[in-house]
């Protein structure tokens, strides 16, 4: 079993624990009591996962392995391990992969700086990775950080929308009836066919209901079961729930879980995938400018501008001033998404500014941040040339500045004296941003937009 590397503190994370501790680094030690709300029990308790990730994504179509696939070039595994790194009380996460998929998995831990994190290697099938896992948490093993948990969390690595909720709710039920696991109600119909391929017959869906993940057990139960379980269940069961049932006579509770439960299994799932954490990171705005003071700042009206068209956004404005304290703070609360207003400065300096503070901070290490520089030129004042060759540089940046995962992007908003004709322009220029933001386009960073 390889231990992931020394914990390095975790990059911030998007929203808080539940617990009340937010971000990076609340250690794994932080007992269950402080997590406001539980109903985990007065007594600490270790709970532990086991992910398994050993497949090869066969449905997926694709030669990387479905866990291995890249979401925002990130592979989708991490964003699994994010989510429940985001729960303080589960002490030890432990992910089966293949032995060919070890260094990968080292490195994804190692760049991503995720923590708490063993491997274990894969079985041959699904229930033989988990086994894999459980054993693992079993047997104290010389060296092994790991200790044997009451209960064990068991959750595919491709279903990286998981929230602290659920993960809560399988634990308590777990640890009363032994067994829990997420259910979602039925799409489609189940049917069995007859030997001749025709319908035999059909169950009613809606006394049905697709078992999900996570689920969750009391250790000895579900270790037990697989102890007993026939190589048959081994090598052809999809369902941990009914080796609980079989072997342990242990029924689970079933737990209504969320619609975002659902597995990668497809390409598509892919894509919806991408387009829910695409979604997710662009519920806020910062509008960065070199003053606050003057609310007739051009920055302050494309404030404005912004939060009339984008209604379910977050739209905050801060100033780049006093040594970018509050920026600082709105860069730890998870912002991914600034637009940095130029216009008494020369070209680029308050970009360069929030580009320097962004790269210093671990904001970019888990999703890519935009930053549209933003310049105002009144054709009627400026002749166009000068400012425009200015402009080019912003290509420059662009290049360097993705290397840290920030998309960078310029637009250039005609300037008016007339108000009606600024307005439109500002207006314009909102629409951009929000589809710069939604888009996070790599293939548009470096350009300069017009509006
Ligand atoms: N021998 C296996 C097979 C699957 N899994 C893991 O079990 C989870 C759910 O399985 P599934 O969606 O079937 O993944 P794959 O087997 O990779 O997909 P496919 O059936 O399309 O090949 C995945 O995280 C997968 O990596 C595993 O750990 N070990
Ligand atoms: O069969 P697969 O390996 O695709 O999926 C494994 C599990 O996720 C699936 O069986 C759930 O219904 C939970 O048991």
């Amino acid at each position: 079993m390889e231990a992931g590397p020394p914990g390095s503190s975790r990059p911030a994370e998007p929203g808080p624990c539940l617990s009340g501790q937010r971000g990076a680094d609340h250690t794994a030690s932080a007992s269950p009591q402080s997590v406001a709300g539980t109903e985990l029990g007065r007594h600490p308790q270790a709970v532990a996962a086991v992910l398994p990730a050993g497949g090869c994504g066969e449905r997926m179509g694709v030669p990387t392995p479905k866990q291995f696939c890249p979401i925002l070039e990130r592979p989708l595994i991490s964003y699994t391990l994010q989510a429940l790194e985001r729960v303080c009380w589960i002490k030890d996460i432990v992910v089966a992969v293949t032995g060919e998929n070890m260094e990968v998995m080292k490195s994804i831990i190692q760049k991503y700086q995720h923590k708490r994190i063993s491997l274990v290697k894969a079985g041959v099938t699904r229930h033989r990775s988990i086994f894999n896992g459980l054993k693992a948490l079993a047997e104290d093993q010389i060296n092994s950080k790991l200790s044997k948990p009451e209960v064990v969390i068991i959750h595919d690595a491709v279903r990286p929308f998981v929230e602290e909720g659920v993960l809560l709710k399988v634990v308590t039920a777990a640890k009363e009836h032994g067994a829990a696991g997420a259910i979602r109600p039925l799409v489609s119909t189940v049917i069995s066919p007859s030997a001749d391929g025709c319908l035999d017959y059909s169950l009613e869906r809606a006394r049905h209901r697709a078992s999900e993940m996570p689920q969750a057990f009391l250790f000895d139960v579900i270790y037990e079961a697989y102890q007993q379980c026939s190589d048959y269940d081994l090598e052809f069961g999809t369902e941990c729930l009914q080796l609980a049932l079989k072997y342990c006579c242990t029924k689970a509770k079933l737990v209504e879980g969320s619609p975002d439960l659902w597995k990668v299994t497809y390409k598509r799932d892919l894509y919806a995938a991408e387009s829910i954490i695409k979604e997710r990171i662009s519920q806020e705005i910062c509008v960065v400018m070199d003053t606050e003071e003057d609310n007739k700042h051009v920055g302050h009206l494309l404030e404005e501008v912004l939060k009339s068209e984008l209604n379910h956004v977050k739209v905050t404005s801060e100033a780049l001033g006093h040594a970018g304290r509050h920026l600082l703070q709105i860069i730890l609360d998870q912002c991914y998404n600034f637009v940095c207003v130029n216009v008494t400065t020369s070209d680029f300096q308050e970009t360069q500014k929030l580009l320097s503070m962004l790269e210093e901070s671990n904001l970019c290490i888990l999703y890519p941040v935009v930053v549209v520089s933003v310049h105002f030129l009144d054709f009627k004042l400026v002749p166009p040339s000068q400012k425009m060759e200015n402009l080019m540089q912003i290509r420059e940046f662009a290049k360097e500045v993705k290397e840290r995962n920030i998309l960078l992007y310029g637009l250039l908003i005609c300037y008016s004296q007339d108000d009606q004709k600024l307005q439109e322009s500002l207006r314009q220029g909102a629409i951009i941003i929000a589809s710069l933001i939604k888009e996070r386009n790599c293939g548009l960073i470096g350009q300069l937009l017009i509006a």
